[in-house]
């Protein structure tokens, strides 16, 4: 009988085999996780997704399993650092600055003279990404993108920090607006998480200990000086709905059986993206999307970019409107 460590390792080597096969007969080789992500033809098909899921499942439990418990709970203990020193790489463009250099990479001295900041701070953050796949150290303090670290590239170069430019640096969808707003807001948050459960009646939520004793966030995002926070929210979010395949909203339920005079409410739609999508696919039907203020303004821009028709002739409506309203007595 196998042991439940050799299960596991036969059901990594059995999911990666199908992977290649997969990838062998479209003729292309496996992606490197050296070279930067491009996308192909098979990221989202069911045989590669499936074994994905499983080399993943497997794989992070061999891991649970063959760590020293301690070994295990300290990554994870202090799992704020990977996040904290994304929230650098993303808010100082180190990804944007390696995408200009060839497969040699850039010293930490060139991109300390791009970004005016220490070049030992910058090398030892590096390398504590590129321990753990993200970035490829080439040689001694020379860093390249490689498959991870390339995600975090976005089209908009460095800008100086005021409002204007930080809000036009988050005009447009980003996955580096999501983990910049995971490394700020969130992660601020998430250190009061024990100190509010510990004590409810002092503060609504872990939110309020944080940031404002007496708003939501979605109040305080609309105080003056926080305009480049709700455009890097709305960027994150823009960028998340893109990377869900549109089959998951598309296959939900049949929204051609549906008759042209029905409506499609998306609550907390923020911008319409997920609307937007159903939209393209179902015209026939009319869509509201209800979100607060702020984001019913970038929502119509929004529309305007992308399918203005849509908000002409009636069919999709943009409504400023607070209803998710909750209630700690709930
Ligand atoms: C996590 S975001 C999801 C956005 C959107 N569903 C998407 O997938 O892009 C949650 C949304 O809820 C909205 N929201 C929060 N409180 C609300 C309220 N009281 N009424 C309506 N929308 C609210 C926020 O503005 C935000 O856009």
């Amino acid at each position: 009988m196998s042991s439940s460590l050799k299960s596991l390792v036969d059901i990594i080597s059995s999911a990666v085999s199908a992977l290649e096969s997969q990838f062998s007969k479209q003729g292309i080789d496996y992606p490197s996780l050296d070279d930067p992500y491009y996308p192909t033809v098979l990221d989202d098909a069911v045989e590669v997704v499936t074994a994905r899921r499983l080399i993943l499942a497997a794989a992070a439990q061999l891991v649970a399993s063959v760590s020293p418990p301690t070994d295990y709970m300290k990554e994870c203990s202090t799992a704020m650092y990977t996040t904290a020193t994304l929230g650098f790489v993303v808010d100082v463009d180190i990804s944007n600055f390696l995408d200009r250099t060839g497969p040699e990479g850039l010293h930490v001295n060139s991109l300390a003279e791009y970004t005016g900041l220490d070049p030992s701070h910058l090398g030892r953050i590096l390398r504590f990404l590129a321990t753990r796949h993200i970035f490829k150290e080439c040689s001694p303090n020379v860093f390249k993108n490689n498959r991870l670290s390339s995600v975090l590239r976005d089209s908009k170069l460095p800008v100086s920090n005021s409002e204007t430019q930080r809000t036009d640096k988050y005009s447009s969808p980003s996955f580096s607006s999501f983990v910049s707003f995971c490394a700020d807001e969130s992660m601020k948050v998430s250190c009061h998480l024990s100190d509010f459960i510990k004590n409810p009646k002092e503060h609504v939520s872990p939110f309020n200990r944080a940031f404002s004793p007496c708003a939501t966030t979605w109040e305080w995002f609309k105080q003056p000086g926080n305009g480049w926070r709700v455009a890097r929210f709305g960027s994150a979010m823009e960028n998340l709905s893109d990377s869900i395949p549109a089959e998951t909203l598309l296959n939900a339920i049949d929204w051609k059986s549906l008759e042209s005079d029905e409506f499609v409410v998306d609550v907390g739609g923020g911008v319409g993206s997920a609307a937007l999508m159903l939209y393209k696919h179902s015209p026939h039907l009319n869509y509201v999307v209800q979100d607060l203020d702020v984001q019913i303004s970038a929502g119509t821009k929004f529309w305007e970019r992308n399918a203005l028709q849509g908000l002409q002739t009636g069919r999709v409506r943009l409504q400023s409107k607070g209803c998710l309203l909750f209630s700690s007595d709930a």
